[in-house]
């Protein structure tokens, strides 16, 4: 902030005064403005921590991660290790659940069986071991893991703490592993920004199979929630590339300079397990958006999106702007655009279609605007 030497512009404001000397400079008709403007600025709270990290991801679009296709790199678990919020609700869910399957009676006699999928390098292991600590239950732990880097670090880990007596480290994809035994809990987070959107559903039915019938899976639910905005530069920023392509992907991005037209509405819900023979990954959604009278007309250029996670019973976890977990920064808002901007008039009702489509070997997102005017299916067969 002390960059900001707002007097030095206030000069160049006065030089170009008729009246200026160098010996005897007048003062500008608008210099108090300015020097309280600048007095307001210098007694502004500094940035928090977050914020100041954040900062430099505002309206930066990036390409959402894809950890089940890619290996993710050291320094993305690193950023992910740094978010002590995300491990402590982990931890929570998971002490709950240990007390809920082991009662304080059968605390010396059970021994809980948890496997950690998508163990990483081992944070949500080690939030397992200290939950078992922290309730006084005693617990054996799988911990799967497919990216080989960070089965290396995990091994390390595992040495390092001296916990080899608890822990099994596997390297396997979850969904091909056979399994030595039955989970009571199986822990994963395999979460996006838009909640499925890294394939957790995909991976966590390929799981189920080796949880107990009355095993518990956290997270045991999560849902995709979004809301209309008008986000100009954003837009701008997908339009440069001068293709249509870029208009049918979602972007995480940390939104900034947008207007979220009206609250946001859910989208598609998971749950797990789910041992339903019928179960689908498909979704489709229809929505109605209101927008505030006093919002008069607007463009929309496309869809902000969020998710929310049940972990456990009444501990949660997410993004979405009315429930979103406090100093957690694991995950920015994903993007959906529109190829056009839509014109809004006053008092119309903006009606979106969503759908989540599987094919035999990927997932993709379709979405269409029917009202106020209709848009193309952007996304159409994935292509
Ligand atoms: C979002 S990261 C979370 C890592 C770690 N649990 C943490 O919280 O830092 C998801 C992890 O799941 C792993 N993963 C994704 N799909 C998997 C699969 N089908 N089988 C095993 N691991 C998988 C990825 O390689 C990645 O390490």
């Amino acid at each position: 902030r002390s960059n900001h030497n707002v007097s030095q512009v206030s000069e160049g404001v006065l030089s170009r005064d008729e009246n200026h000397t160098e010996d005897t400079p007048t003062q500008h008709a608008l210099s108090p403005y300015l020097d309280y403007m600048a007095y307001l600025y210098q007694r502004m709270d500094p940035l928090p921590e977050q914020e100041r990290f954040e900062i430099n991801y505002r309206d930066f679009l990036q390409s959402p991660l894809q950890p089940l296709m890619d290996n993710l790199e050291a320094q993305t678990y690193e950023t992910f290790e740094k978010d002590t919020v995300k491990y402590t609700q982990y931890q929570r869910a998971i002490a709950k659940a240990l007390v809920d399957k082991v009662s304080d009676d059968e605390v010396s006699t059970t021994r809980t069986v948890l496997m950690v999928v998508g163990a990483g390098r081992g944070p949500l292991v080690r939030a397992s071991l200290q939950a078992a600590e922290e309730t006084g239950r005693m617990l054996k732990v799988y911990a799967v893991e497919k990216n080989p880097n960070a089965v290396i670090t995990l091994h390390s880990l595992i040495k390092l703490e001296g916990w080899e007596s608890m822990v099994t480290i596997i390297s396997s994809d979850m969904r091909c592993w056979d399994a030595p035994e039955k989970a009571d809990i199986l822990v994963s987070e395999l979460l996006g920004s838009f909640g499925d959107n890294e394939l957790s559903p995909e991976c966590l039915d390929g799981a189920q199979r080796f949880l107990k019938p009355d095993g518990i899976s956290i997270p045991s639910s999560y849902t995709s929630f979004i809301q209309p905005v008008t986000a100009s530069k954003l837009h701008n920023d997908i339009k440069a590339h001068k293709d249509i392509a870029h208009f049918e992907t979602a972007y995480v991005v940390k939104l900034h300079r947008v207007a979220r037209l009206a609250p946001p509405q859910e989208v598609f819900s998971f749950a797990h397990p789910n041992f339903s023979p019928k179960a689908t990954n498909q979704r489709y959604t229809k929505l109605q958006f209101e927008l505030p009278q006093d919002t008069g007309s607007c463009l929309v250029h496309g869809f902000a999106g969020y998710f929310d996670a049940v972990l456990y019973k009444d501990v949660h976890l997410g993004i979405e702007p009315n429930t979103c977990t406090p100093n957690m920064f694991s995950w920015f808002p994903i993007f959906f655009p529109l190829r056009k901007p839509i014109y809004v008039p006053s008092e119309s009702p903006i009606e979106v279609h969503f759908w989540r489509c599987c094919g035999a070997t990927k997932v993709w997102y379709e979405w269409a605007l029917v009202a106020p005017s209709p848009s193309p299916i952007h996304n159409s067969n994935g292509r």
